[in-house]
């Protein structure tokens, strides 16, 4: 499934800042990120791509039809959306969460099966919180939490996956595993659209990036490209570093300016 945005605007009203002239496209078994200063657009373009914002102009494609020609049944049957860890407004169970990602399976009165219980069972223990199946969602960590909205993405089975800082409340194990779960999900052929706040993440689980800066596509290519000399720290407006190990491995820090010797406290 091929996602294709074109031209795309949006603005929240008088006074905010507008998204302009967006485009990009999402083949199957890619990794996109979104990156991007807050404030850039990133989730405002993430609730144009899911229908949950009407655009104000331009084009949003899955196999060459506007989304907004599918039912919402359709659309969650080919893209689900993992939004920024939310506080639950109501009691379900952990393992009922995930449940509700079966929904565009089933029809309007029908209940969950065997096969749809599986479905969600299988994707907690993707995520590792099968141990918290019967807990309450308002009961479990922020990043619990945020595992068990991609397992409620999962159990979607759609074949596009858009997801919003999905490792922000997450501790570094549980950053390693949800990467590995992306890229093992890119291998099964999804694609995937990830906001990230993480240059490394990109560096480590993306194929190609977009970066926003004030509502406009500041650049994008292949993830590597963001290693370049300067290019980060133009994006985010500070200092950043590239490490490359031995082995060619990239990772990004923050250019710490040196302290000053009065500065320095000795207890
Ligand atoms: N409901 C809203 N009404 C008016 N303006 C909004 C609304 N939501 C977001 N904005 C504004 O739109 C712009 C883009 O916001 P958005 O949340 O898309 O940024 P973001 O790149 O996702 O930021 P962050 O990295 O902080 O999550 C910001 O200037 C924001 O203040």
């Amino acid at each position: 499934m091929r996602l294709a945005v074109s031209d795309l605007s949006f603005t929240h009203g008088a006074g905010a800042r507008p998204l302009q002239e967006i485009g990009f496209s999402l083949d199957p078994g890619e990794v996109l990120c979104l990156l991007g200063p807050n404030g850039a657009g990133k989730t405002t373009l993430l609730r144009c791509l899911i229908g949950a914002l009407t655009p104000s102009g331009g084009s949003i494609l899955l196999d060459g039809r506007p989304i907004d020609s599918l039912s919402p049944r359709a659309l969650a049957r080919s893209m689900a959306y993992v939004p920024q860890a939310t506080q639950p407004a109501f009691g379900h169970l952990v393992r009922e969460m995930v449940i509700m990602g079966r929904s565009p399976h089933l029809g309007r009165l029908d209940i969950p099966g065997r096969a749809d219980q599986a479905i969600a069972m299988d994707c907690l223990d993707r995520v590792g919180l099968a141990h918290l199946a019967e807990r309450s969602f308002s009961a479990i960590s922020g990043g619990e939490r945020q595992l068990c909205l991609l397992a409620r993405a999962l159990a979607q089975q759609a074949r596009l996956l858009i997801l919003d800082e999905p490792a922000a409340s997450l501790d570094f194990g549980n950053q390693l595993r949800l990467l590995d779960i992306i890229v093992g999900l890119a291998r099964d052929g999804l694609g995937i659209l990830m906001v990230t706040h993480h240059p490394d993440h990109a560096l480590h689980a993306g194929s190609r990036f977009v970066a926003l800066r004030e509502g406009r596509v500041h650049g994008a290519g292949p993830v590597a490209d963001l290693a370049q000399p300067g290019y980060l720290s133009a994006l985010y407006g500070r200092g950043v570093r590239i490490i490359r190990d031995a082995d060619g491995t990239l990772a990004c820090a923050p250019l710490f300016p040196s302290p000053q010797p009065e500065s320095r406290h000795v207890p």
